[in-house]
């Protein structure tokens, strides 16, 4: 049976509701299929700090950094507003990217046909889209130091961040960008504000130098990302691969997420570089959605996004590709099938909580095996 050592962490909120949905299909394909999944856990966001008073301890980075792959949940929430900054839930997930290296960010915007009417955009707009940003990840103003707010002693302050890149951080994530179009329809629109910001200047010249060095079968085309925002509601269709910074691939995602339908539908996947010896990737998959404290502890929340960062970690660290497919298969089946959470529930359809969803996906996923 194969080794395969996940940590779990579920998190805050929603994030422990859609985890559980993602238990169910480990525990199936570890008991029918034979998939040899070792599960460890650990804590992050505000269940860490809860449990002792930082939002990931030493102990939890060690299993992620021993781990083939972390599945993540969600962070954050009102209980922890009033916690020293460096101890808030979102700082465990930055120091999880940071320390494990994780520089590229996938996060496909992929509509399902059954979804197609919605998105608060016309189906027309939506129908068949399958877009993918690659955020960079470890970098840029998320990072850049100083990162403070200074008291001027004259009743005012100053808050400062620091938007830093460095040739090395672009050309990685621009080399992926180039690598990733190759498996897809082969075009990549690089976006930063180059009109404004000097690190958008070097980041447009070093996307510009990486597509010379043997990555010229790839369309390259640049836009500033505040146009690419507007495009991507006039006409997402336009873009296979986006490439862009840290906070850019932060906010355009949220917007990519808004055309599928809702945010509870978007996976993705962060990925390091591959190991020199074993050419493996450390890797961490998770939802783009947050902890969702609207709906927290009501069962209302869709564990697609969860579910389907799974499948893009069985994909991605296991090369488990065929199950990834099933699994991906099952998620559309049952959306066809007409089952709906509260986020994505349109007229004439079947509405259910976290559990029905997770528990539908898995009896698709079943009832493909070969
Ligand atoms: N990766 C993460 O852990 C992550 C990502 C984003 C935000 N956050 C944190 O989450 C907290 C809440 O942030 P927010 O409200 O801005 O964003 P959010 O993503 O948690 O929620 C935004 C809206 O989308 C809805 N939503 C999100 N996921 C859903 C799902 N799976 N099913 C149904 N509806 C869903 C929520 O109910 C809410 O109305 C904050 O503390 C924030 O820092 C964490
Ligand atoms: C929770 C927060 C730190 C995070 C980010 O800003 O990167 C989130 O919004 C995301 O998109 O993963
Ligand atoms: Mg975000």
């Amino acid at each position: 049976m194969a080794n395969r050592k996940l940590l779990l962490l579920p998190g805050d909120g929603i994030g422990p509701e859609a985890m559980g949905e993602v238990r169910h299909i480990i525990a199936h394909m570890n008991e029918a299929e034979g998939a040899g999944f070792e599960i460890d856990e650990g804590l992050v966001g505000g269940a860490a700090y809860d449990a002792h008073g930082e939002s990931i301890s030493d102990a939890d980075m060690e299993k992620a950094l021993a781990a083939d792959a972390v599945l993540f949940g969600a962070v954050g929430g009102p209980k922890w507003d009033d916690v020293p900054y460096e101890q808030r839930p979102e700082a465990g997930l930055l120091r999880l990217r940071k320390d494990l290296a994780l520089f590229a960010n996938l996060r496909p915007a992929i509509c399902y046909p059954a979804l197609a009417d919605s998105s608060s955009l016309r189906k027309d707009v939506v129908e068949g889209l399958d877009i993918l940003i690659l955020r960079e990840l470890t970098g840029g103003v998320y990072f850049g130091e100083p990162k403070e707010i200074i008291d001027l002693g004259n009743g005012q302050k100053r808050g400062i961040d620091t938007q830093v890149y460095d040739t090395y951080e672009i050309e990685r994530i621009a080399a992926m960008a180039f690598e990733l179009a190759r498996t897809r329809d082969n075009r990549v629109c690089s976006m930063e504000k180059r009109n404004v910001m000097k690190s958008g200047v070097l980041w447009n010249e070093v996307v510009t130098a990486t597509h010379k060095k043997g990555y010229e079968d790839v369309e390259l085309t640049h836009m500033l990302a505040d146009a690419g925002g507007m495009q991507l509601v006039r006409w997402p269709k336009q873009f296979d691969v986006i490439v862009t910074d840290n906070l850019f691939g932060d906010m355009l995602s949220d917007v990519a997420a808004m055309l599928t339908g809702s945010l509870g539908m978007l996976p993705s996947a962060s990925l390091g570089a591959p190991d020199e010896t074993t050419g493996k990737r450390k890797a961490l998959y998770e939802p783009v959605h947050g902890s969702a404290p609207d709906i927290a502890g009501t069962g209302a929340a869709n564990p697609i996004a969860m579910i389907a960062s799974f499948a893009m970690c069985m994909r991605y660290s296991f090369e488990m590709i065929a199950e990834a497919d099933r699994l991906e298969a099952a998620i559309a089946k049952v959306l066809d099938d007409g089952l709906r959470t509260g986020d994505i529930m349109s007229d004439g359809m079947t509405k259910v909580g976290t559990t029905e969803m997770g528990a539908a996906v898995l009896e698709a996923y079943k009832a493909s095996a070969a």
